[in-house]
């Protein structure tokens, strides 16, 4: 900022009493002529800090209009992904861009990895956001880790092969594909009848290619949050792609893809709008890097089939109930922590159940330990399953033996 300019001395008035009237006329007009300089001194510093001080009020407006468009800019969202000792790894929204920041130690406290935060341009983190506590969070389960492995499911062999042929080898080889010039399948649709063990699958394969498991079910969004669909199918296609790599897992899709003329719903403008959205997420897919979708149905006669052409679920993958050998290795599984008795056969056993699914034995398995700590034992024996078997086919018998869909 400039100095103020220094101001004119006073003039004096050099007069005495030994002066004549001319020699003291002389000094007074003198004397007037400085008053009247330093006065037009003093008007013209006057008029000169005025236009400063206009100056100085322009900066004044245009500063607070700056400073009022900074605080009122957006910010960005972002996902802390990790708080690591160098800074925590963000993960634009949006633009996947991944940066690594700093926070002030009072964000830093409070922050989780998952959380989301607001970050302006310089990607400094201003504030942390309220977890989700919309439908887009009540929707859709979100797994960092799901914990299913391959080996925890009996009888799929075939299956698991497919899949990891058309949704783990995508994920984690996404370069041996465009070497070779070949388009992954989108979207794997595995079908067949209820507890097979689809959903296990799914779960599988994103523990295995340490992707985030996002599962939405169709029947919840044209049920549960209606008028709500379409949007939702969208943030779950956003979601994934904030969480890369992603598994988007889809179950019931019939409900909302069901053939037009058998679908109960066929007149249901939402359900069609939700299918819309979701054919539209997926034919833009093929930017979306790492996110794999699968989806499940146990309806598949239902399926519209604008759902299966290529680039939308091009891989189907059938899911059958168990032969016996897969229900003897699912009697396995399920019994792996068991006490077991040593007449229990578990091939015998997975002889004697036909037309079972993988979750009906585990059903069993829980039902004959339940005999077991009824009756104050520890081991669970050969009679605790025989008895465990009847009680559940003359619970299904109650209920009606379900209708085969399939
Ligand atoms: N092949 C299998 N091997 C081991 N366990 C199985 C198998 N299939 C089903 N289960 C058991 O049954 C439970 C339910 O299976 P899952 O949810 O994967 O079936 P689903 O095919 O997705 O069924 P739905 O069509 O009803 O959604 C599993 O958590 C698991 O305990």
């Amino acid at each position: 900022m400039s100095r103020s300019p220094s101001l004119p001395d006073s003039p004096k008035l050099d007069i005495d009493a030994e002066m004549g009237p001319d020699e003291r006329l002389a000094a007074l007009t003198e004397h007037f002529r400085d008053v009247r300089r330093v006065h037009e001194e003093l008007h013209d510093q006057l008029d000169a800090a005025r236009a400063r001080r206009d100056e100085i009020e322009a900066d004044v407006d245009q500063l607070e209009r700056e400073n009022e468009t900074l605080k009122t800019s957006s910010l960005y969202i972002a996902t802390a992904e990790e708080l690591t000792d160098d800074g925590i790894v963000l993960k634009q929204h949006g633009n996947n861009q991944e940066v690594l920041t700093e926070a002030s130690d009072a964000i830093r406290d409070r922050l989780d990895a998952g959380d989301r935060v607001a970050v302006n341009d310089s990607f400094s983190i201003k504030s942390t956001l309220d977890p989700e506590t919309d439908s887009r969070a009540q929707a859709m389960e979100v797994s960092e880790s799901p914990t299913v492995t391959y080996d925890d499911i009996g009888g799929l062999a075939e299956q698991i092969r497919e899949v990891r042929e058309a949704v783990e080898q995508p994920l984690i080889e996404a370069d041996r594909f465009v070497e070779v010039g070949v388009e992954p399948p989108s979207g794997v649709l595995l079908h067949g009848p209820p507890g097979t063990g689809k959903t296990m699958l799914a779960k599988a394969v994103a523990n295995e290619t340490d992707a985030t498991f996002i599962k939405m079910a169709g029947s919840e969004l044209v049920q549960k949050f209606i008028g709500e669909g379409a949007r939702l199918v969208r943030d779950l296609f956003e979601l994934a792609a904030e969480h890369e790599p992603a598994v988007i897992f889809i179950d019931e899709i019939d409900a909302i893809a069901a053939k037009r003329t058998e679908s109960k719903t066929s007149g249901d403008a939402e359900v069609q709008r939700t299918m819309m959205q979701l054919l539209s997420e997926m034919d833009g897919f093929e930017d979306r890097g790492e996110i794999r979708i699968v989806a499940a149905t146990n309806r598949f006669d239902m399926l519209d089939r604008a759902l299966l052409r290529p680039g939308r679920f091009d891989r189907l993958i059938e899911v059958p109930k168990p032969d016996p050998e897969g229900r003897k290795r699912i009697f396995e599984i399920h019994t792996r922590e068991m006490n077991l008795a040593n007449d229990v056969d578990l091939a015998a056993l997975a002889d004697s159940v036909e037309e079972v699914s993988g979750a009906d034995i585990r059903a069993i398995c829980t039902e004959a330990g339940m005999f077991a700590i009824r009756e104050d034992r520890t081991q669970v024996t050969e009679r605790d399953f025989r008895e465990a078997i009847a009680k559940l086919e003359s619970e299904s018998d109650d209920v009606g033996t379900p209708v085969a869909f399939y």
